[in-house]
């Protein structure tokens, strides 16, 4: 027979004292005051059921991996927690949408210690709360040494007053191509994250470093954006040039960059960045998760976003004919940005 209170507390210190069932506890305790009422079925049965007003579901997930989207030396459990949640929830408002239901999944050595996996919890219900949106359900497993995999699927409906979903290919001759917000300042903050800055609490570093370890999308942007009258839209996740690149091709037009408002938004990441290293940011930056879109020529985009150039037919005689354009040249989307597999 057990009895807790003789267990040492150095024992319940990782995962393997702690144990699944008593994980699951403080993983239902964590996400049971959460906002949802579409959840007819919260965690801990097979499945969680989720009421579908619309009658259509947005489904989107994301997955990071320690060492490759973190580095325990620069960004907590609940850092890690609130961007993959908000990496998520930006693809959902990136279609004209909003979250319904979350599911986290965590796979995790052993020893790992448990205190990462409390802050893990508290960022994911942040990030959920802060977006209105319940934790319905997830997955532990056990890795390797050194492993640790956090994996969000998200769950979603078109925001109030959208009709469809704002693809990438939609882009048209004509439009508008705008940003959310600033961009940048994830890379800007990664960069010097590499360097070793240690910048005090206050200050431009400080908020760059807060970007990259916790993005700040304006979420309800998406919507906005799609009740606007956005004709495509996709949310800044490998950088600017790669994933304007992405709606180029799928909607078969050239994206022209404006090089004015690109100079404005690297002026916000200097002095902390040379001017050199400030504009490949803008243009490379990613996990920035601000939105891009393109909106019609007369209606324009919402208030607060910044224009950033314009759609123009694509042209027979380039290879490949769709892609973005600056100064007269093509921007190769493989020179910067990220790619998982060095592509
Ligand atoms: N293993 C897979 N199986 C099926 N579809 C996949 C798989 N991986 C990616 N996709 C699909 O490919 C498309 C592009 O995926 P990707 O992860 O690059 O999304 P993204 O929105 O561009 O990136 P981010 O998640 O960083 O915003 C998505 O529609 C995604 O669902
Ligand atoms: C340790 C460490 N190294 C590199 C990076 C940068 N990084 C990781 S994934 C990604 C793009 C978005 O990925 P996805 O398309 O999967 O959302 C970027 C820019 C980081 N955050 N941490
Ligand atoms: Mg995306």
């Amino acid at each position: 027979m057990e009895h807790p209170e003789q267990v040492p507390q150095t024992d319940r210190a990782t995962l393997a004292g702690l144990g699944e069932s008593r994980l699951l506890e403080e993983v239902f305790a964590a996400y049971g005051g959460l906002p949802g009422g579409g959840v007819l079925v919260g965690p801990g049965d097979d499945t969680a059921y989720l009421r579908v007003p619309s009658g259509a579901v947005l489904a989107t997930t994301d997955t990071v991996v320690r060492g490759r989207d973190w580095r325990d030396e620069w960004s907590t459990g609940e850092d890690v927690g609130v961007k993959v949640v908000t990496q998520n929830l930006a693809d959902l408002a990136a279609m004209g949408g909003r979250g319904t239901g979350l599911l986290v999944t965590l796979v995790a050595p052993q020893d790992l210690p448990v205190d990462w996996v409390r802050d893990l919890l508290a960022g994911t219900a942040w990030a959920a709360t802060r977006a209105g949106v319940p934790v319905v359900g997830g997955d532990l497993s056990s890795a390797g040494a050194q492993e640790v995999v956090v994996s969000v699927t998200a769950l979603g409906e078109l925001g109030e007053g959208v009709a469809r979903p704002v693809l990438r290919s939609g882009a048209r001759a004509g439009d508008v191509l705008a940003v959310s917000g600033p961009l940048g300042r994830s890379g800007a903050g990664l960069l010097l994250l590499r360097r070793g800055v240690a910048p005090g609490r206050d200050g431009q570093e400080a908020g760059l470093l807060d970007h990259h370890r916790r993005p700040t999308t304006d979420l309800e942007q998406g919507p906005v954006a799609a009740r606007a009258g956005a004709r495509s839209m996709i949310d800044v996740s490998d950088g600017l040039v790669r994933d304007a690149d992405r709606v180029a091709r799928a909607s078969g037009v050239r994206v022209r960059l404006d090089p004015g408002p690109l100079d404005r938004l690297a002026g916000l990441l200097q002095p902390a960045l040379a001017p050199a290293d400030a504009r490949a940011q803008v243009l490379a930056g990613g996990e920035e998760h601000e939105l891009l879109a393109t909106f019609p020529p007369r209606t324009g985009p919402p208030d607060g976003w910044t224009v950033l150039g314009q759609v123009v037919p694509s042209q027979a005689d380039d290879e490949p004919p769709a892609g973005v354009w600056l100064e007269g040249r093509r921007l190769d989307p493989r020179t910067g940005g990220w790619d998982h597999f060095g592509g």
